[in-house]
């Protein structure tokens, strides 16, 4: 490329950063002054609020875009000159002329799909490299005019492709913005509605792809996405660490990232699962067994009448009384903890009339026995009319006493308590006789591994549902007004059944005493119980009667003082009717309403605090890992069904993950249109040497999966190495050194057995104390030491498979992670084994031990995260 040419196109990209600071400086200080106007009012407030999140969300686009502003130029036949950027920049004085399109446009598109058999009517595609703003290179494709054939082969722009996938791991995924390739850029620009699925093998950009789409989404559908928001969901939190940084680079800050188990607001996984249990727990059936529990916690009397002893006297509750009220309460269509106000209220009728009949039948034998003895047996069967002997009052009285009374309250939560989810899935486990009959549909050791005790101190701190149930209710309580006491929620009138606590007894504990806490099993939750607790919440229905009582109370407060305000602006002039007054203008309800607080949250923070938010797009990544529960969980977020869904089923390493995604996906695609289906073929990460080695794991894999194709090969063998179980700690210290002094820069990983982990670790931390570990594991540490799942969709430079008989024998998909583990690597792959080498693992070049390096001095790598890791290696050793 000449000088020239680089010249004329730094003046062009100079020019363009021109722009860019004066839209900078132009947004900073509008957003200044918006920020200097201190608003009193509410609703002002929220203006002034809103207007600075929009500077905001501007100028990080723009801060997004700083880096490689402008990447590339298309020139068409006719002669029309196009540049492609991060950004969308425009000549405000020449009628708007595009001087730089962003990449999500339609215009932008044959930047990233033109090829020699397909040119679009491109005649040049440059991709423009610059360092900070300066242009350090110009790569051409000039298309012939003659057409050829298709090849699904051809790569778009090369050297920039190479140069990205050949540089240095950092811990931290990039975008691809620059170098998106034609398969890609189909599936990103695809239609937004319905299931999108895209399978493919490890490296082919699948996670890539899949967050490059929610960026072209939001770019596209910006109104509609910004509200509801986007959710990626990943498979542990250190891969969404790991991806953290892309969409911010692509300008987009809004989306929000979780684990499936996020996604539920209230317990979390302490512990993890065997992979018997969880396969089950997994299983879509286990849906239909925790409706039969909510049923079976709505029981009847035992015998024909239930005896309830209180302090005054004796009520029979009768079978029939509760068989009619639990009609009526399952009937509704009410969930389980809403349909308990008209089961207790039914109750409540019942025993109020039993009561007022008593004193009915005590009037009667007074005053009327002597004049017809045989009354009282006239009378009984169709009652006294008791009833009709007690004004509104006092019978409104009489129920209140009743649901305030310990025996009666003890009766009701027998017959049909307030549950939470946590209740209900820890007592199901912990009791065989609900377990027995609510799953049927499991065999007895199916449901002898569900058995699990209850935790002995029986009271779970992170139970959210009942922390917030008792915020609310005390809320409630304590603040006095007219919803007390005939006002909204708490009065015979409107809710009968008593207040707003959700219980219906007007007590305003919400009977969180009476349900004991929040219960959990012995040793706590696991991922698996996860998505079983969100069914549970489903069914028990969340009750916000309490948070919509104390809503209402702040809104009648409102009201009453935005009243008092119009009544004083008002009075001097209220004599005059020439004058127009502020009541003539405004009622005070619409003036309350316009005081209303607004939701200053962003979407990430609300979303996530509530468990029924449901988004505009979910993208799901590694979705193989998704038992059919998880997608029960997954799919109640999306209801438009609007999805991105990327995987591999030949890396599902969970127990109850997918091996089909049209069998798992059928229950929700029956009635609309069937999932779209798209796969990529080309490896971007893994060096043809080693997918080699991963492609003859795969190949043991049923059912069969063709590999994909390298897109490069570094001519670096993979090899293997046996030890003995005694040195296996020692050599994997010495191999870790050594391969550290081979790699000049970037990362390396020690991907071990999961129950091997500790012991592996502590080795390797002999030798390289700053290693990172586990879940948690920071990865711009030089060596990061993980099991097998813990390294799903991520990559690293070098890495050291260790104990591979072990990883296959420690789950039924211990194949799948074996494939997944050699998978990882964009360089090199080092195999340590004790025994021997499990046939599979064929291919690979017997080594000697690690030469030259002396066993013991730990090397220290402090600091390296913010120095060159060139120069801590070397100061290290
Ligand atoms: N078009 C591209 N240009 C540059 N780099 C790319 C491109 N496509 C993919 N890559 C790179 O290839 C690597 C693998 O991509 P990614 O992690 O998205 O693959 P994946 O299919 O999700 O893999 P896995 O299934 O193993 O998790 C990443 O470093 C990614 O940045």
């Amino acid at each position: 490329m000449s000088t020239d040419d680089i010249t004329s196109e730094q003046a062009y990209v100079s020019a363009l950063y021109d722009r860019l600071d004066g839209l900078r400086r132009r947004t900073t200080s509008r957003l200044r002054t918006v920020l200097r106007h201190s608003e009193s009012l509410p609703r002002a407030r929220f203006e002034r609020d809103a207007a600075s999140a929009d500077c905001a969300a501007t100028l990080a686009r723009i801060t997004a875009a700083e880096n490689g502003l402008c990447f590339g130029r298309l020139d068409f036949d006719g002669g029309e000159r196009r540049y492609v950027g991060r950004m969308g920049i425009f000549d405000e004085d020449a009628d708007y002329e595009p001087l730089l399109i962003d990449w999500r446009t339609p215009a932008a598109r044959p930047f990233y799909v033109a090829t020699g058999a397909a040119r679009l009517g491109v005649r040049r595609r440059r991709h423009i490299t610059t360092r900070r703003r300066e242009v350090t290179g110009l790569d051409d494709d000039v298309f012939e005019l003659a057409v050829r054939e298709p090849s699904a082969t051809e790569l778009v722009g090369e050297p920039a492709l190479f140069a990205t996938l050949n540089a240095a791991r950092t811990g931290r995924m990039s975008d691809i913005v620059e170098t998106i390739q034609a398969e890609q850029d189909r599936i990103i620009r695809s239609d937004h509605r319905g299931i999108l699925v895209v399978q493919g093998g490890p490296g082919t950009g699948k996670t890539a792809v899949a967050l490059h789409r929610a960026a072209y989404l939001l770019y596209t559908h910006r109104d509609r996405l910004a509200r509801s928001g986007v959710l990626v969901v990943g498979p542990h939190p250190t891969f969404l660490r790991y991806i953290e940084n892309v969409l911010p680079s692509l300008g987009e800050t809004s989306v929000v990232s979780a684990t499936v188990e996020a996604l539920y607001p209230g317990a979390r996984a302490q512990r993890p699962e065997e992979p018997a249990l969880a396969e089950l727990k997994g299983r879509a059936v286990l849906a239909d067994v925790l409706a039969a529990a909510v049923r079976d916690r709505q029981r009847l009397p035992g015998g024909q009448t239930l005896e309830i002893h209180t302090e005054e006297r004796l009520l029979l509750l009768e079978r029939s009384t509760c068989v009619r009220a639990r009609a009526l309460a399952r009937e509704s269509g009410e969930l389980h903890n809403q349909a308990r106000t008209l089961f207790v209220r039914a109750v409540i009728e019942a025993l109020a009339r039993q009561v007022a009949d008593g004193y009915a039948a005590e009037t009667i034998t007074a005053q009327v026995l002597e004049a017809d003895p045989e009354a009282l047996d006239l009378l009984a069967p169709a009652g006294f009319g008791g009833t009709s002997l007690l004004d509104d009052d006092d019978l409104a009285q009489l129920r209140r006493e009743l649901r305030a009374d310990p025996a009666v309250r003890a009766a009701l939560d027998e017959l049909w308590p307030v549950l939470s989810p946590e209740q209900l899935v820890a007592e199901l486990y912990a009791d065989p006789g609900t377990l027995a009959s609510a799953a049927p549909e499991l065999t007895a050791a199916e449901r002898r591994l569900l058995h699990r005790p209850l935790a002995e101190d029986g009271t779970d701190p992170d139970d959210a549902w009942l922390r917030a149930l008792r915020d609310a209710t005390a809320g409630a309580a304590a603040s006095p007004g007219p919803g007390d006491d005939g006002g909204v929620g708490t009065s015979e009138g409107s809710d009968q059944d008593g207040s707003a606590d959700g219980d219906g007894d007007g007590d305003g504990d919400g009977d969180a005493a009476r349900t004991g806490g929040g219960p959990r099993p012995a040793g706590g939750w696991t991922a698996a119980d996860i998505p079983l607790l969100d069914e549970a919440a489903e069914l028990l229905g969340e009750d916000d009667r309490a948070a919509r009582a104390a809503a209402l109370r702040d809104r009648l407060a409102r009201v009453a003082y935005a009243q008092g305000v119009l009544d004083i602006i008002s009075r001097d002039v209220e004599d005059d009717p020439e004058i127009m007054m502020a009541t003539d203008l405004i009622d005070a309800a619409r003036l309350a309403d316009r005081h209303e607080d607004a939701d200053l949250r962003t979407i990430a923070e609300r979303a996530l605090a509530d468990r029924t938010w449901t988004f505009g797009h979910v993208v799901v990544d590694e979705a193989q890992e998704l038992s059919e529960m998880a997608w029960r969980m997954v799919m109640r977020r999306c209801p438009t069904r609007s999805m991105t869904i990327v995987g591999d089923i030949a890396q599902t390493g969970d127990p109850a993950g997918t091996t089909s995604w049209e069998r798992v996906l059928a229950p929700y695609t029956a009635s609309g249109p069937r999932p779209r289906q798209e796969s990529l073929t080309v490896n971007y990460r893994t060096p043809a040497e080693i997918m080699a080695v991963a492609a003859d794991v795969l190949a043991t894999l049923r059912p069969p999966q063709q590999p994909p194709r390298s897109v490069r090969a570094l001519g670096l063998d993979p090899w293997r190495l046996r030890v003995t179980e005694d040195e296996l700690g020692p050599v994997l210290a010495r191999t870790v050194l050594a391969e550290l002094e081979r790699l000049s820069a970037g990362q390396l990983a020690v991907l071990v057995p999961a129950g091997r982990l500790a012991e592996l670790t502590a080795a390797v931390r002999a030798a390289v104390p700053a290693t990172e570990t586990g879940g948690g594991a920071r990865l711009s540490a030089p060596v990061v030491v993980l099991g097998i799942r813990e390294a799903k969709g991520l990559e690293f430079d070098t890495v050291l498979v260790v104990d591979p008989d072990r990883v296959l024998a420690e789950s039924p998909r211990g194949a799948h992670d074996l494939y997944v583990a050699l998978s990882r690597a964009t360089r090199s792959l080092g195999v340590l084994h004790t025994g021997e080498v499990p046939a599979m693992l064929d291919r690979l070049s017997p080594a000697g031990p690690p030469a030259d390096v002396p066993p013991a001095a730990p090397r220290s790598t402090e600091g390296r995260a913010s120095t060159s890791p060139t120069a801590s290696r070397a100061a290290g050793t």
